[in-house]
C-alpha cells in the first residue's frame, strides 16, 4: 500500500451532518436572501454572483426580483451552484458571527484531524460550499477553531465534484502524487471519480447508514476507523 501523504475531505455528510447544512444553514440562508440581496445588492462581489447565476440560467436581462427567485428555488432543490454557494456563504458568516449557531462536526473528527496533522499529513477541503463558507464551518465548529488545521480549500470553482478532472486539478495545486492523496466523501459518485483521477477512497457512511457487504469504496462508519 502506498503511503498517504495527504488527505481531501468533504465536508457535508463527512464531516458534519447532513441535517445542520440542510436543517440550519440552507433555511439560515433562505429566509435572510431577499433583505441580503436588498441590501447588500450593489456591493461589486454580490453583484458578480448574481450576475453569474442568471447566466447560469441563461436568463438574459435578469432584473433582481428574477435572480432571487432562481436562487431561492436553486436552494429548495440543493443545487451546488458556485454562484448561490457564493452568495449563501456570505449571509452564513453573520449567524456565524452573532454565535446563531456554530457547525457541527461529527465528534472524533477534531481529534483525528489534529492526530493526521501531528503525524505530518496536509489537510484539504472540498465541498461544494464556496472556500470563504467552508473556513467559517471549520474556524466556528462546535470543537473549536479547526481552521489553522487546513493547509487548502476547493470548492466547485475546481470543478464539480462528480469530475475526474477536478481531483486531476486538486492533486496539482496541492502537488502531490495521486496515489499519496486519500479523499473522504459520503457520495460515491465523487468517490468514482476521485478513483477514476488515481486518488485513493473512503467512504464515510455515517449511522443509520450500513456499510453494504461489498463496498464499493473502503468504508468507514466514522474518521477513526480509516485505515492510512
Ligand atoms: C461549506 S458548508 C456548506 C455546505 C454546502 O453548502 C454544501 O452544499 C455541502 O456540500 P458538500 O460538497 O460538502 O457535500
Ligand atoms: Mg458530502
Amino acid at each position: 500500500m502506498t503511503v498517504i501523504r495527504a488527505i481531501v475531505t468533504d465536508i457535508e455528510g463527512t464531516t458534519s451532518s447532513i441535517s445542520f447544512v440542510k436543517d440550519v444553514l440552507f433555511p439560515y440562508a433562505r429566509k435572510r436572501l431577499p433583505a441580503y440581496i436588498e441590501t447588500h445588492g450593489d456591493k461589486p462581489e454580490v453583484q458578480h454572483w448574481l450576475h453569474e447565476a442568471a447566466k447560469e440560467a441563461g436568463i438574459v436581462e435578469a432584473s433582481r426580483q428574477e435572480v432571487l427567485e432562481l436562487l431561492l428555488r436553486w436552494i429548495d432543490e440543493d443545487r451546488k451552484s458556485t454562484a448561490l454557494k457564493a452568495l449563501q456563504g456570505m449571509i452564513w458568516q453573520e449567524g456565524y458571527e452573532s454565535g446563531e449557531y456554530r457547525a457541527h462536526v461529527y465528534p472524533e473528527v477534531a481529534a483525528r484531524l489534529h492526530a493526521w496533522r501531528g503525524e505530518g499529513l496536509h489537510l484539504y477541503v472540498y465541498s461544494s460550499g464556496s472556500v470563504p463558507a467552508q473556513k467559517l464551518l471549520f474556524r466556528y465548529s462546535e470543537s473549536g477553531d479547526l481552521s489553522p488545521l487546513f493547509a487548502g480549500n476547493f470548492d466547485t470553482e475546481t470543478g464539480p465534484k462528480r469530475e475526474q478532472a477536478s481531483y486531476e486539478r486538486i492533486v496539482e495545486a496541492i502537488g502531490e502524487r495521486p496515489e499519496h492523496v486519500l479523499f473522504l466523501s459520503d457520495v460515491v459518485e465523487e468517490l468514482d471519480a476521485a478513483r477514476a483521477a488515481g486518488l485513493r477512497t473512503g467512504w464515510l457512511l455515517r449511522p443509520p447508514m450500513e456499510i453494504p457487504p461489498q463496498p464499493r469504496h473502503p468504508a468507514y462508519t466514522s474518521f477513526d476507523a480509516i485505515q492510512l
